[in-house]
């Protein structure tokens, strides 16, 4: 669930691009990269680790430009090498560069595709630079010098068309100026916002309207479905519809887990979403536990806090932070490998054992996906003294694969995967378990909302993929690619790839 940024300004545009990933960096911890333009020229600079580890001062003088884009990666396709880190290049036509959030799911076709047709080669195992290539190879097909609004928007009306899967994407085109644009389902998430300076307005699309209020832009509305915005390195702004049959279909497990909670998306706050999950799943509590013996609701941080304490209010029962959270660790669920997220949850959370010792306690998260964090936070619990552990999760059982930006792969590594919630309890080693419904999660975004969405992409929860394109022989072909085991052989492709056009001093 990467994070993107584009900012055209009326001054150097490398700190603020800094800023905002800064911001963006809960969704994505991997790597990093920002690429500005000047004069002609594009000044790149990205690398593995996070945002703080990747630019140094000396990088940060050579991004000149009053135009730019960032991109903050969690891999969901291809490898961790840092050649995979974005944005990514192409000299032909004009000088693209591109960052992306989210998944193609016909990659390897449209790839194969661009080789054979149209003579382009891929040269990492990326489906970011998939898309890149198809959208530069529609901007060839234009066969203008020099781009306008209405080409780029021909040409995103074809990208629509051959690519699928979830993508919010970011591009600057050299010498022009910034292209944005949403799938035709909305599923990753977009906004743009504006600020006024001095010398006139300047333009920022984000991931997320967090970025945009750290860096006092002003949230003007998300981008559209299928729509494409085109801000030119003067300020121009153009804005048009590309796709056939747009309809908003978003991932509802940005409101579960990705976003920050002070983010509004398509309408929606990622805070009150978290505080009505926490509610509804108080009523469930009520209704099939009237008779419940919990004395303190503890909350497993950091995602899980907003709708825990809405959950114990309703309960009327104590809410208390049990788990203190180091936080110079990161969020463990996007990390790229089991044994690391293994590791990580005991390095990150330690118990109080005094809001433990001798009591019943009600832990909440957020979600459980792969059981790496509650499988050892009970065993926490319990030996920090807990008399019963009961465990909650303000979203239902993640039962299948994520292919829209989510890494969740393989079915096999998800605790609820062919289990009933009985056999997930024994598993997790909860004395209870209690799920959150998917129509309550789907209640809680929408509650009181001013927004368009009338529907979620809800796919880990329920199968349904927008797409239409997901088969068995597709999830064989992402297991085989993208479980851990296959992860780890898959990383010695950073000895292959060639990091092309990066400034690596
Ligand atoms: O069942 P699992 O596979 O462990 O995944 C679910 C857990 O991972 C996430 O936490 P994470 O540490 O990534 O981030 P957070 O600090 O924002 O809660 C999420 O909030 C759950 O706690
Ligand atoms: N999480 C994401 O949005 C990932 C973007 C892209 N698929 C990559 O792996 O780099
Ligand atoms: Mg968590």
């Amino acid at each position: 669930m990467c994070g993107i940024v584009g900012i055209v300004a009326k001054s150097h545009v490398n700190q603020s691009i800094y800023d905002a990933l800064t911001i963006l960096q809960h969704r994505g911890q991997d790597a990093a990269g920002i690429v500005t333009w000047h004069n002609d020229k594009l000044f790149l600079r990205k690398d593995n680790g996070l945002v703080s580890d990747v630019f140094r001062t000396r990088h940060m003088k050579r991004l000149v430009g009053h135009i730019g884009i960032g991109h903050v990666r969690y891999p969901t396709a291809g490898s961790s090498s840092s050649a995979e880190a974005q944005p990514f290049y192409v000299n032909s036509p004009y000088g693209i560069t591109l960052a992306h959030n989210g998944n193609l799911t016909n990659a390897a076709e449209v790839a194969e595709h661009l080789y054979k047709e149209d003579l382009r080669h891929i040269n990492t195992t990326s489906d970011s630079e998939v898309l890149l290539n198809v959208f530069a190879h529609e901007m060839q097909k234009q066969g203008e010098l020099i781009p306008t609004p209405e080409s780029i928007f021909k040409a995103i009306a074809r990208v629509h068309q051959r690519i699928r899967g979830g993508y919010s994407v970011v591009a600057m085109i050299n010498g022009f100026g910034l292209v944005a644009f949403r799938d035709p389902n909305g599923i990753r998430p977009a906004v743009f916002g504006v600020r006024e300076r001095e010398h006139g307005k300047e333009y920022m699309v984000a991931s997320e309207s967090v970025a945009l209020d750290g860096l006092g832009f002003k949230l003007v509305r998300d981008i559209a479905p299928g729509e494409c915005i085109v801000i030119t390195k003067e300020g121009e702004f153009f804005s048009q519809q590309c796709a056939e049959d747009p309809k908003l279909v978003p991932c509802i497990f940005e409101h579960v887990y990705f976003a920050r909670p002070d983010s509004i998306m398509d309408g929606i706050s990622v805070y009150k979403a978290r505080l009505k999950m926490g509610e509804y799943l108080a009523g469930k509590i009520m209704k099939e536990r009237p008779d419940h013996d919990i004395d303190v609701v503890i909350p497993i941080p950091d995602t899980s806090r907003t709708s825990a304490l809405q959950l114990a209010n309703r309960l009327g029962v104590k809410y208390r932070e049990g788990f203190m959270k180091n936080r110079y660790i990161g969020r463990t669920f996007i990390m790229p490998g089991q044994q690391q997220r293994k590791k990580s949850v005991k390095q990150k959370l330690n118990a109080i054992a005094l809001e433990f010792a001798g009591k019943n306690v009600l832990l909440v998260d957020d979600s459980i996906v792969r059981g790496t964090t509650c499988n050892q936070i009970i065993e926490m619990a319990r030996e920090a003294g807990a008399k019963n552990v009961y465990f909650a999760s303000a979203a239902p059982e993640v039962r299948y694969p994520n292919v829209y930006g989510i890494d969740m792969p393989a079915v096999e590594e998800l605790i609820a995967h062919d289990r009933t919630v009985a056999e997930i309890e024994t598993a997790i080693g909860a004395d209870w378990l209690i799920y959150q419904d998917l129509e309550d999660l789907q209640r809680s975004c929408l509650n009181g909302a001013s927004t368009e969405v009338q529907e979620f992409d809800c796919s880990v929860f329920d199968a349904q993929y927008v797409t239409g394109d997901i088969d068995e022989a597709y999830f064989e072909r992402l297991r085989v690619a993208r479980s851990d085991a296959s992860k780890s052989s898959a990383n010695s492709a950073e000895d292959v790839a060639i990091d092309l056009h990066n400034d690596q001093e």
